[in-house]
């Protein structure tokens, strides 16, 4: 891990010419915002915005308000409700009112403090409001060390998820790891399900060692969890600077995403938490490997990195396999008539097929219903 002396701080850069950025991970950065905010110049002349939910608000809020005001910020405050159903159309409107109310102009700068949902709500609000302000991701899950790099901000619509957006890149990701210290189980495996992913898409290593880790992840070693939230952004970050705006290679992020975003969407964004739903996803990802004649240990072990996680390998049995066939098809990932699989052709390899015939994915979706293969 590189190291920065001054924050006591891992560091990394996502490369994106005159829009690249650090991402910061250590402990107790979020007593540090106003400062690291200075250092990026925002200015202090024109209002922020922090845009966070209701769990978070109770835990870290005011340790952040307090840090930006202290460096000389006004700083107005939006709070949504916890959970994906605030990725919505209505509560991008409700913090645009908030901004105008606040008087944010086109210098002020929104600070996303929070999960995934609260880095993709805020993320699409900065990218949207007066066209473009800048942003600051704070992540505060596990999960977030996937979503809050790489820019990709959105909100969802009651068909599909993640489908009104744009690639919109933040100023920095400000990662306390102490943050996270404080998260439910099912929130930890949920998380954790990414991490897993980056190892599975691109570095059998590291993949190797999140399963030796395990427990230590589990249990929220902090060292432990720091290491993998580096080495997974570290992955992360390779991607996007490669293939910013997903023209080829950044669809490999979205492994288990084709079925993963279908059960959201039939669990109406409430029922599966997203890493629950890609973990499912990956198996049918390694099935479908299987089919396919690939390597005849992914699917054993993916499988058993799941259980590993104690993350669920099956889709719940009262989801209807022509509502997720149905929901697979308002996904992104279905263009000119086909569906777009990550697909692994070995543990920590993988390649994008436009090939998988539907008849194939509906009996894997079937057989995921119906309990374990293989
Ligand atoms: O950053 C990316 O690129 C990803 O695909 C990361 C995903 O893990 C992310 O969580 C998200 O679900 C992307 O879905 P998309 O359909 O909006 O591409």
């Amino acid at each position: 891990m590189h190291i920065n002396e001054q924050l006591q701080a891992a560091e990394l850069r996502v490369e994106l010419g005159d829009r690249s950025y650090p991402i910061w991970i250590g402990s107790k950065l979020v007593e540090r915002l106003g400062e690291l905010c200075l250092s990026k110049q925002l200015s202090t002349k024109s209002p922020m915005m922090i845009i966070t939910d209701t769990h978070v608000e109770a835990l870290h809020l005011s340790t952040a308000k307090q840090s930006l005001e202290a460096a000389g910020y006004r700083v107005a405050v939006h709070v949504v409700p916890a959970g994906e159903s605030s990725k919505s159309l209505s509560h991008l409107e409700a913090c645009i009112t908030t901004a105008l109310e606040a008087g944010l102009d086109r210098k002020s700068a929104v600070v996303a403090l929070g999960g995934g949902v609260v880095g993709d709500l805020a993320g699409f609000v900065a990218a949207s409001y007066m066209r473009g302000v800048r942003f600051i991701q704070v992540p505060t899950t596990i999960l977030a060390h996937d979503s809050s790099v790489g820019g990709k901000v959105a909100v969802n619509h009651p068909l599909a998820k993640n489908i009104i957006g744009a690639f919109y890149q933040p100023e920095m990701v400000v990662y306390d790891t102490s943050t996270l210290l404080t998260l439910p189980l099912r929130e930890v495996r949920a998380g954790l399900a990414e991490m897993l992913k980056h190892g599975l898409i691109w570095d059998q290593r590291f993949a190797d060692w999140c399963l030796e880790h395990a427990d230590e992840l589990l249990s929220l070693r902090e060292e432990v969890l720091q290491y993998g939230l580096y080495a997974g952004c570290a992955v992360k970050a390779q991607v996007v600077s490669k293939d910013e705006r997903e023209q080829d290679l950044r669809a490999i992020l979205n492994l288990g995403h084709t079925i993963g975003h279908a059960l959201e969407a039939v669990g109406q964004y409430g029922e599966l938490l997203h890493g629950e739903a890609i973990s499912i996803g990956m198996i049918g990802s390694a099935m479908l490997a299987e089919r396919l004649g690939e390597a005849a240990d992914i699917l054993p072990y993916t499988r058993r990195m799941i259980e590993a996680f104690g993350l669920p390998t099956q889709i719940p049995a009262s989801y209807d396999t022509e509502d997720i066939m149905s929901a697979m098809m308002h996904d992104k990932k279905f263009s000119e008539g086909e569906m777009v699989f990550v697909v692994p052709t070995a543990i920590g390899k993988v390649e994008i097929r436009r090939d998988v015939p539907v008849a194939l994915v509906r009996e894997i979706v079937d057989e995921l219903k119906g309990g374990a293969r293989g």
